[in-house]
């Protein structure tokens, strides 16, 4: 039997997770789930699947775990170290679904095992994509990537060294608002931008579809997942989301890979590596779908395109000030505090204001300390352009 962990439980990766899990739940036996503040889905969980232990990452949360769990015989956790140590609970396999930076530590934690890694968490590797990469290599822990378009990209390469690629496409849906006049934009409200036209995720990688920021931290992802150079990692807008992601080999000869708008699809592979598994997704009617379309993004409506290229061409730390900034500004537009548009400004004015630092400037593979000093820096800069805002 297969022990896994779930990191981010609650969420919408987390819950997809586990509805697969449970529907073979003579396969698996689950140690660990962690949460945020949803306790009673966090609960409910913990004793549909008989997890050995629940944490929240909040402290206060803890009181209404423990008495929803109250019986079960289910352990009980709440904060920081309580994450660590259930990411550090002997499992064979662990999704990585917490949402932003906060799943960077416990995820480097579970692949101190040595096991494997299934990582939606693409903010592990914007900020820290070669600690996170180092870190797998150092306990011999496989990392499975499961943001849609990287387990297309996987299983097209189809176990081929990524240095076989020429080219690597990922799609763009061009997310809630893109058929918006571009001057109607900067007056998009958080309910209008956290209305995806195909996909129904959290809201925050939500919103950063409709600003391209989700397309931007995935060529980085793509950068540092694959090894691939900038120069050949493309994005497109692919309003259909059926192709996921497309690599042409040096022989002109292209391998796509589809699927429904479904994540079950790259979690299931996942959950399967390297064999493939059921998996209960709808199966796709070409003739009903009747055309796939595509065409290039204009990065003058999403800047988030070219400030993820200038994250890769910079190195270092960049990813992290990238990502942080842009945390703290989805944080502001979700509290109404700045507007649409003014999310990419802020995180080029935090890169603009960051880019001569000693503390960004850094060669060797960061540790996690640099990291997050970084992240702390990225978002003191963005908090002040946003107040030169106000
Ligand atoms: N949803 C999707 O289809 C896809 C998601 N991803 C990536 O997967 C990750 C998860 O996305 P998604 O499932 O949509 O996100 P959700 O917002 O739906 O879920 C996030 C999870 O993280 C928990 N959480 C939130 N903040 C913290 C914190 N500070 N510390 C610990 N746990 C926390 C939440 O707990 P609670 O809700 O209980 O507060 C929840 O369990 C993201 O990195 C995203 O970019 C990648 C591809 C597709
Ligand atoms: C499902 C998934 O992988 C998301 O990251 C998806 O890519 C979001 O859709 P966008 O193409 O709108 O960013
Ligand atoms: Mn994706």
């Amino acid at each position: 039997m297969r022990r896994i962990s779930v990191l981010g439980a609650t969420g919408s990766i987390g819950c997809s997770t586990l509805d697969l899990i449970g529907r073979d739940s003579g396969a698996f036996r689950v140690v660990a789930l962690t949460g945020g503040r949803n306790i009673a889905r966090l609960a409910d969980q913990a004793r549909r699947h008989r997890a050995e232990i629940a944490v929240t990452a909040h402290d206060e949360c803890l009181p209404d775990l423990r008495a929803a769990l109250s019986g079960s015989g289910i352990e009980a956790a709440a904060g920081q170290a309580a994450l660590i140590e259930a990411a550090d609970r002997p499992a064979d396999w662990t999704m990585s679904a917490i949402v932003g930076i906060a799943g960077l530590a416990p995820g480097l934690q579970a692949l101190r095992q040595g096991k494997t890694l299934a990582l939606a968490n693409k903010e592990s590797l914007v900020c820290a994509g070669p600690l996170l990469m180092a870190t797998a290599r150092a306990h011999g822990a496989d990392v499975l990537p499961v943001d849609s378009e990287h387990s297309g990209i996987f299983q097209a390469l189809a176990g081929q060294d990524a240095g076989a690629a020429e080219r690597v496409v990922i799609t763009a849906s061009g997310g809630a608002l893109r058929d918006w006049p571009q001057e109607r934009l900067a007056h998009a409200t958080v309910e209008e931008a956290g209305r995806h036209p195909n996909w129904d995720m959290g809201q925050r990688i939500t919103i950063d579809s409709a600003t391209l920021f989700n397309k931007a931290m995935e060529l980085i992802e793509t950068h540092e997942y694959f090894g691939i150079p900038p120069d050949r990692i493309e994005a497109v807008i692919h309003p259909e989301s059926i192709v996921h992601a497309i690599v042409g080999f040096r022989d002109g000869g292209l391998l796509a890979h589809l699927g429904p708008a479904d994540m079950r699809h790259a979690i299931g592979y996942a959950l399967h590596w390297p064999a493939r598994g059921d998996v209960p997704v709808e199966r796709l009617d070409f003739a009903r779908l009747g055309a796939l379309t595509f065409r290039a993004p204009d990065e003058g409506r999403w800047p988030a395109l070219r400030l993820a290229r200038q994250v890769m061409q910079a190195g270092g730390l960049s990813g992290a000030v990238f990502n942080g900034a842009k945390e703290a500004a989805l944080d502001a537009f979700i509290a109404r505090r700045i507007g649409f548009s003014d999310m990419a400004r802020v995180v080029e004015a935090a890169m603009d204001a960051l880019s001569g630092s000693t503390a960004v400037a850094h060669n060797a593979v960061p540790d996690l300390e640099n990291v997050r000093r970084a992240d702390q820096l990225a978002r003191q800069a963005a908090e002040r352009s946003m107040a030169a805002l106000a």
